[in-house]
């Protein structure tokens, strides 16, 4: 991973970098992993797999905001998995491809006007994607470079480490009571075992889309760095915990998280029947309804 860092110094201050449109320190992070195998290639996600060092690079690229669809969410699962299989895989970076957004999220029209089974489709999708990620043996590092609501946060709040960009315009939160929806409680957990009761508490029913910086304070990420440097800072802080030997490592994370994955594994069925009966009621449709509305008249 250093030869990784040490190729994009070189490269930056080669000025070779700065001839290349849109170049920055991200892209160079990216075109490094880049030249190394393409491990997939999905309409909605773009993983890398560099041979070398075992680290993976997951782009996700579904244009306007990376909205967590079924259809996301089950390449998502596919590609986390096929990941874990591969042994000479040792982390995961994920990040995104687009401008200005980590994910929004997931995507409320999956929620909206849909039938039940639809709705019972999407929530197992939703949580095996959870699952997959959260469940993953890897060491997992979210490169946030843009917003990250809710499900965005989330995928965030599942890694082991999380960087992010230092813009104090881009916010990442659990905001789904400013929806007039409620985050289940395995969302609630997630974010427990990341910033502690107090904060989940206030977080949670205030649905608090928290600024790069309070995010940091609260520990909710943890580094803010310059956006161009997202993603080789998220490479740097890899080969710290690639340092660790992986089978003493994946003990330790297992150890910490089994607790919060057997009580969804627990619940499963029932936690799709509370999705599916919480989301059909006239009320929740309405305020998605009215939530979508907003977001069109904020952007005309
Ligand atoms: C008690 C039992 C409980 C059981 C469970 C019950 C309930 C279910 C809980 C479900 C948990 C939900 C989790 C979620 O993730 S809900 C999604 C929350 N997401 C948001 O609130 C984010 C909304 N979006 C934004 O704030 C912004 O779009 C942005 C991400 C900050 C990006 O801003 P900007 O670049 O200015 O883009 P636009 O706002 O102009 O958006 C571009 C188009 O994308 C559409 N959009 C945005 N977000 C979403 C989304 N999450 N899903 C679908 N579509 C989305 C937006 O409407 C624009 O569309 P247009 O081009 O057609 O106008």
């Amino acid at each position: 991973m250093s030869s990784i860092l040490r190729r994009c110094t070189k490269l930056t201050h080669s000025g070779i970098l700065s001839m290349l449109p849109g170049s920055n320190g991200r892209s160079c992070a990216l075109q490094y992993f880049a030249s190394e195998k393409r491990y997939s290639t999905s309409s909605k996600i773009k993983v890398d797999l560099d041979s070398n060092t075992g680290v993976a690079i997951m782009q996700f690229q579904s244009p306007p905001v990376n909205s967590l669809s079924l259809d996301f969410l089950t390449e998502f699962a596919i590609n986390i998995e096929k990941l874990e299989l591969d042994r000479s895989c040792r982390g995961v970076i994920i990040t995104s491809a687009l401008p200005k957004v980590f994910s929004a999220g997931l995507d409320i029209l999956e929620m909206y006007q849909k039938s039940p089974e639809h709705y019972v489709e999407f929530w197992k999708a939703v949580q095996e994607a959870w699952f997959k990620l959260y469940g993953s043996s890897k060491v997992t590092i979210a490169a946030i470079n843009g917003n990250s609501p809710a499900g965005g946060c989330l995928l965030a709040m599942c890694c082991d480490y999380r960087i992010m960009a230092e813009n104090p315009r881009y916010s990442i939160g659990l905001n789904e009571t400013q929806l007039g929806i409620v985050a289940p409680f395995w969302f609630k957990d997630t974010m427990q075992n990341v910033v502690g009761h107090r904060e989940t508490e206030k977080g949670l029913q205030l649905g608090k889309l928290y600024t790069a910086p309070e995010a940091l304070k609260v520990g909710l990420v943890d580094e803010l760095v310059p956006e161009e440097k997202v993603v080789s800072s998220a490479a740097e802080a890899m080969s710290k915990w690639l340092a660790i030997p992986d089978h003493a490592r994946q003990l330790s994370k297992s150890m910490m998280r089994k607790p919060t994955i057997d009580r969804l594994l627990a619940a499963r069925e029932a936690d799709i029947t509370n999705f599916v009966s919480f989301t059909s009621k006239d009320s929740i449709q309405k305020s998605l309804g009215m939530y979508m509305e907003m977001l069109k008249k904020r952007r005309s």
